[in-house]
């Protein structure tokens, strides 16, 4: 049996998370569960799946929900709460699935603890990824991805030898805005963002889609997951989602791994690995699909990926200031309270105001991060 921890239970990839579970009674149960402010959902979830201890992101919330759950079920909340539910140690598996920069500590914890990762929160590896895979590795610890592309890389790679890897060639769907021109971005709504064409996720990593980010995001995190020179990490536009990455090899072959856009499918490969287990979900049929589709990804046409390769190859802190730049930026286009181009206007912005630190530890991390956040926040687009 195998104990699961999850950050960021009732979200989109938390709740997925489950399902897989609840298909799996016989392998996997439930430990521990971090949530933020969902207590409904929460308090659902530890009633069904009975981990040990809940997690909320406040003392109020904490008091709360405490009142509707069975004594034996621990509450705890905040910072402290999320290491609690990340260290727990009946949870030999911890699923990262926090939403932002807020992910990074409890998982840098979980692999301290010596727990195996299922990596969901991609913004962990592009804020901090030298420190957590250097962790990983001093504590050995696997890191297994859970989001899509890299658990298609993931598993195109099982039985290579990683010297004869040529490039990695990562899919993107173009997202809710991929048929506008620059232009016609002007004026576009949150509503019409969040309307992802394929998969239906939460609200920021769908924002981030819709700009390009998440695929700038990806890039960075495939560089530290498979250990890769961003000169061997490419894109394409793929607007199926059926492609869900690709590796080409040394000799010229390419590895592709395909599916229907459901994440409960890479989810359950990182819980099961190295087994797959049978999973309830529509098959892939590819004559109702009939034709793939493929095209370049233009950086004039999306500068956040320009952006994310540069802060990529800058190194240091750069791929921090952006991923801090880029959730502040997001937070206000949700709030409505700037349009959709000053996200990468501010991005530009913070990234253009940033002073390098080379090497940076920890704590260098968590001061570059609030500073772009700072800097974010007081933005003023044109
Ligand atoms: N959704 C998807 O299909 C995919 C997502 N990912 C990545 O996975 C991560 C999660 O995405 P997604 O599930 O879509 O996001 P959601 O917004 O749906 O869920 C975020 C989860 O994080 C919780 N949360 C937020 N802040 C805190 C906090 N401070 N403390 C504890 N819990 C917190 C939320 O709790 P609450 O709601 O209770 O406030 C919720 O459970 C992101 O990094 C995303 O990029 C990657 C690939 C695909
Ligand atoms: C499901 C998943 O992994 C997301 O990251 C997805 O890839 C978003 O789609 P695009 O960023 O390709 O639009
Ligand atoms: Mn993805």
């Amino acid at each position: 049996m195998k104990k699961i921890a999850i950050l960021g239970s009732t979200g989109s990839i938390g709740t997925q998370a489950l399902d897989v579970v609840r298909q799996h009674p016989e392998r996997f149960s439930v430990a521990a569960l971090a949530a933020g402010q969902n207590i409904g959902l929460l308090a659902e979830q530890a009633r069904e799946f009975k981990p040990r201890i809940v997690s909320v992101s406040t003392k109020e919330l904490a008091e709360n929900i405490k009142l509707q759950l069975p004594s034996e079920i621990q509450v705890t909340w905040g910072e402290e709460g999320a290491f609690a539910v990340a260290t727990h140690p009946d949870a030999t598996f911890v699923i990262s699935a926090m939403v932002g920069s807020a992910g990074l500590a409890p998982t840098l914890a979980a692999i301290e603890a010596g727990k195996c990762i299922g990596l969901a929160n991609k913004e962990t590896l592009v804020t901090a990824g030298h420190i957590v895979m250097q962790k990983a590795k001093t504590r050995d610890v696997s890191v297994i991805p859970i989001d899509s592309e890299h658990s298609a890389i993931f598993q195109c790679l099982q039985g290579e030898d990683r010297r004869t890897i040529k490039r990695l060639i990562i899919t993107a769907s173009g997202g809710s805005f991929r048929d506008l021109s620059r232009d016609q971005l002007r004026n576009v709504t949150v509503e019409q963002a969040l309307a992802h064409p394929n998969w239906s996720m939460g609200a920021k990593i769908t924002i981030d889609s819709a700009t390009m980010m998440n695929k700038g995001l990806e890039i960075i995190e495939a560089h530290w997951l498979f250990d890769l020179p961003y000169s061997k990490i490419d894109t394409i536009l793929h607007k199926e989602s059926i492609i869900h990455s690709m590796v080409e090899f040394t000799d010229r072959a390419v590895m592709a791994q395909l599916g229907t856009p459901d994440m409960r499918i890479p989810i359950q490969y990182a819980l099961s690995y190295p087994e797959r287990v049978p999973l309830e979900t529509e098959p892939l049929d590819l004559v109702k699909i009939s034709s793939l589709h493929f095209a370049t990804l233009d950086f004039e046409r999306y500068p956040c990926l320009r952006f994310a390769y540069e802060a990529g190859r800058i190194g240091g802190t750069m791929p921090t200031v952006l991923n801090a730049a880029n959730e502040v930026a997001v937070a206000r286009f949700l709030r409505k309270e700037i349009p959709f181009l000053a996200i990468e206007d501010t991005i530009a912005h913070v990234m253009a105001k940033h002073q390098v630190a080379e090497h940076p530890n920890l704590d260098e991390i968590f001061e570059a991060d609030m500073w772009a956040r700072q800097v974010a926040t007081q933005y003023q687009p044109v």
